[in-house]
């Protein structure tokens, strides 16, 4: 790839909107907070979680993702995680994020849902003070776990409800279909939540129409198996349902093999409003900088392309209106457009 397009792709102004908090935890960071915490870890060293980083699936990395989290215990725990995630976010000209917490991941093991949010929350508003950077929470419920576990959830959220734009579900996707939660996501909706999903990464398109259909879904996280249903893609593309894809995450997890054999392409010449997103950067390989690179370095994408996927992730994110507006008058500026 030339310079001019990799200068492009890091310095443009983007959103990023597919990025689970707890898979931004470096190992450096898993070990100084477990030290910190005299929680112990079944990994000597670093390097040695680090190799443990193979997986063959999503379930094979949600295993070490769960272990990794459990060395969170209190609030500036959650807060040096979130501000770690926040200045690499900075450093890749992130102008908005909107990050996922797993909050199950934590009430089961004991931790207050309030030491979640508010380590979290405390430190997207120092970066909103710091670099002028927005970010915003959705509260993902764990799909392996039932619909009633999902309700009382909710009710540990509700008097945090101000701190949480959003709700989503992720964690084992096959055998979890979306009308598992039907009633939750209904109640959610009524709360004037935004409603997301991941659905299409490992499970099949059905999983898309469903979390459509049934959930009201306003995005769909991963979603790339949509290409298998002609009728769901011209759908998606039609009522400009937004996809969140992370490409790193698809390799590292296997749903394609090598980034050559990512389908963006097809996904964006099918009309797709297609953004690119990390994911879990700790745990596949990059954050959303190095997503874009690997991408355009594998597959014919270009300039526009990238003005494309930049201007996409402002539309499909949930920031207001003016903010909405200023961030995509800077990023027609950068284009000179
Ligand atoms: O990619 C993912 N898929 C499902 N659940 C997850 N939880 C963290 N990352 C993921
Ligand atoms: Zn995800």
């Amino acid at each position: 790839m030339d310079a001019e397009l990799s200068n492009i792709l890091r310095q443009m102004p983007k959103a990023e909107l597919h990025m689970h908090i707890e898979g931004s935890l470096e190992p450096e960071l898993i070990f100084a907070l477990a030290e910190r915490n005299g929680v112990s870890l079944k990994y000597a060293s670093v390097d040695e979680l680090r190799r443990a980083y193979a997986f063959k699936d999503l379930q094979s990395f949600l295993d070490i993702y769960y272990a990794g989290a459990s060395v969170l215990l209190t609030e500036q725990d959650f807060y040096d995680m979130t501000w770690a995630y926040l200045q690499r976010a900075h450093a890749d000209n992130v102008r908005h994020s909107e990050l996922f917490f797993d909050p199950q991941t934590h009430t089961e093991r004991g931790v207050d849902f309030g030491t979640v949010v508010n380590g979290i929350y405390r430190a997207t508003q120092d970066a909103q003070e710091k670099w002028g950077l927005s970010a915003s929470l959705i509260m993902c419920f764990l799909r392996h776990l039932s619909e009633e576990e999902a309700f009382a959830t909710l009710e540990l959220a509700l008097p945090y409800r101000d701190k949480i734009i959003g709700i989503g579900l992720d964690s084992s996707e096959l055998g979890h279909p979306p009308e598992k939660f039907a009633r939750v996501f209904a109640r959610c909706k009524d709360l004037g939540l935004h409603l997301v999903a991941h659905a299409g990464e490992e499970g099949p398109p059905e999983y898309i129409r469903t979390a459509l259909d049934l959930l009201q879904v306003e995005r769909i996280d991963h979603g790339v198996r949509c290409l298998e249903d002609a009728e769901l893609t011209q759908r998606l593309a039609r009522d400009r349902i937004p996809l969140t894809v992370c490409p790193l995450s698809n390799i590292k997890l296997r749903v394609f093999d090598q980034a050559k054999d990512h389908n963006m392409v097809q996904l964006l010449d099918a009309g797709l409003v297609v953004t690119v997103n990390s994911d879990d950067p700790a745990y596949f390989g990059g954050y959303v900088n190095e997503n874009f690179l690997q991408m355009f370095a594998a597959l014919p994408l270009g300039k526009d392309h990238a003005y494309r996927l930049a201007r996409n992730s402002f539309e499909a994110s949930f920031i207001d209106q003016p903010t909405r507006q200023k961030y995509l008058a800077e990023l027609d500026a950068f284009f000179g457009r």
